[in-house]
């Protein structure tokens, strides 16, 4: 069962975390519902606010898949997936831009303005933080769907010392000016091992890793990396867990001590992570 912020996660209770976490980045991986309800959405942006606030340096990457499928339908397009990957060819590549550099992006950016935090959006193009090539899935070819190559973390490192937030969205180009379409928690992940982050947390639509998507009562609270093959083969994990499970083993095997996935319909998820003792969601363990 989802834990809920209660009067007894005091200033007492989230003391040591906040001394523990101070200076430090906090990678956070925004999408899902979190990103779609108004109220949830406000409330998220509350919580990175407040973390900001306390001396933690938050750095956003975002999702907005369904944003882009919206728009696909508009124009009257089936949006298509290959292992939880979006098939993206030359008109959804320029729509997948349009939509997440472009509004999803300066929306967050704009919600944080109105909390009077400084934020800064950008994509993987800006100042080259993300060089991409094309990924392959199982060998075949599904478009402009981008693997990343490098990252050059400068610009984002430039951001958090001068005080802003950086929100990222998961799109690049590769040196011969090609625009590619990103799984945003591929971003997320490569963004936390790259600035050597202290938490990488992906916020999704499910309560965390399940052993039954079908049973709230069946979440999976810790997986050791050596699990993860396992429930993969099982078909335990499939969809768009894949990606998200794969980025938090590659991540913790680069360094960043705390990943977990969390549900970000529980309003306040991310304080309960960071402040409080009541480990929520699926923590990755090495
Ligand atoms: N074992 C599992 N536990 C939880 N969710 C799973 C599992 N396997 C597949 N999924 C699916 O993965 C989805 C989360 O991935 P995705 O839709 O890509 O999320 P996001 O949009 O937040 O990146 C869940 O909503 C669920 O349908
Ligand atoms: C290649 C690929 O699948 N890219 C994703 C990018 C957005 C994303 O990752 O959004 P969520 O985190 O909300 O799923 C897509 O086109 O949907």
């Amino acid at each position: 069962m989802a834990k809920h912020l209660n009067k007894a996660t005091t200033l007492v209770e989230a003391l040591p975390y906040i001394q523990k976490f101070n200076n430090k980045v906090i990678v956070i991986k925004y999408g899902g519902s979190a990103m779609i309800d108004e109220k949830l959405k406000l409330s998220v942006i509350k919580d990175i606010s407040l973390m900001k606030l306390v001396g933690i340096k938050p750095v956003v990457v975002h999702g907005g898949g369904n944003k882009i499928s919206e728009m696909l339908l508009k124009i009257g397009k089936e949006p298509k997936f290959i292992q939880g990957l979006r098939v993206t060819d030359d008109e959804t590549v320029e729509i997948a831009e349009m939509v997440l550099s472009g509004s999803v992006n300066k929306g967050i950016v704009q919600l944080f303005e109105q909390q009077g935090m400084k934020a800064v959006g950008i994509s993987g193009k800006d100042g080259k933080s993300i060089i991409a090539k094309k990924k392959l899935v199982d060998g075949e070819d599904i478009g402009w769907v981008g693997q990343i190559d490098t990252i050059n973390p400068e610009l984002i490192r430039a951001l958090i010392d001068d005080d802003f937030i950086p929100v990222i969205a998961p799109i690049a180009c590769d040196e011969d000016n090609n625009t590619y379409n990103i799984n945003a928690d591929y971003v997320a992940g490569a963004i936390a091992s790259e600035l050597k982050a202290e938490k990488l947390i992906y916020m999704t639509d499910v309560e965390g890793v399940m052993k039954d998507v079908n049973d709230r009562e069946s979440l999976i609270s810790k997986i050791k990396l050596n699990e993860i093959q396992n429930y993969i083969e099982s078909k335990v994990i499939v969809g768009g867990m894949i990606p998200k499970i794969e980025c938090c083993a590659e991540s913790i095997e680069k360094g960043v001590s705390g990943v977990h996935i969390l549900d970000g319909r529980v309003e306040h998820s991310l304080i309960l992570e960071v402040f409080t003792n009541s480990g929520i969601g699926t923590m990755l363990m090495p």
